[in-house]
């Protein structure tokens, strides 16, 4: 897809709910296929304007578990390994290929505690032009990715750095985060409800069926509005 053709695709998708894109999913078929598991949550939600809420094109990631430990006798021989792990074992290969409207989906599902999402390198996945993070691993500083309004979607919050505990696999390979099978390239949807992933090829029209069910709700939803004689806001206008 070239920059135009990524925009188009977003534009489709811009204000939607992760609801509205799973009621039109059902409606091509897609049942139970996009919707990842409901432990990937938002670590923060803004209810007055929905910054937590992102949509955008899957960058995708794997981190996998080591069978390596990291056993040193010095500090100073602990900070060189340390360094090594990061740039051999567990680089951020994949933060070149950010682009504007990406949205950088983690599959580094480990059982250990891990937070391969901090504070830090989130925000430069971000200046990089990523609208956010989804992952079925873990983030860490979540105090400051909160204060930095970084939108992520993680399965756990995880203390631990990436050095002892995984190794980077690859990008831009077909990775299964939370049940649901993402390709580099799909629409991602995530909002206080969870995250979904609708197939590129789905895409417009998944797009328009959600627009429709949208719609409709809004007016309903408008008249419960006025009867309540609530002032109307931006989700039901
Ligand atoms: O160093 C890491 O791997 C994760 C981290 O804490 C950060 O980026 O702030
Ligand atoms: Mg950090």
């Amino acid at each position: 897809m070239n920059a135009d053709q990524r925009k188009a695709v977003l534009k489709l998708f811009e204000g939607l709910r992760v609801t509205d894109v799973n009621d039109g999913m059902d409606a091509v078929g897609l049942q139970n296929v996009g919707i990842m598991n409901r432990s990937i949550r938002p670590l923060w939600r803004d209810i007055e304007q929905f910054s937590h809420r992102i949509y955008g094109l899957a960058l995708t990631v794997r981190f996998m578990p080591t069978n390596q430990a990291i056993h040193c006798d010095s500090l100073d021989e602990y900070k060189r390994v340390k360094q090594d792990w990061y740039r051999n074992l567990a680089p951020d290969k994949f933060a070149v290929k950010i682009q504007d409207g990406d949205i950088v989906v983690i599959d580094g599902s480990t059982d250990t505690d891990v937070g391969f999402c901090g504070s830090e390198n989130t925000f430069g996945w971000v200046n990089r032009g990523a609208r956010g993070v989804v992952t079925n691993g873990g983030a860490r500083d979540t105090d400051e990715i909160i204060k930095q309004r970084l939108p992520v979607y993680c399965n756990y919050i995880g203390r631990g750095i990436r050095p002892g505990r995984l190794v980077y696999d690859t990008c831009n390979t077909t990775v299964n985060v939370g049940g649901v099978l993402v390709n580099p390239g799909d629409v991602i949807v995530a909002d206080g409800d969870g995250v979904v992933c609708v197939p590129i090829d789905q895409a417009e029209l998944v797009a328009a069926i959600a627009r429709d069910i949208q719609r409709d709700d809004k007016v309903s939803r408008r008249k419960h509005y006025e009867k309540a004689g609530l002032d109307l806001d931006f989700t039901v206008e």
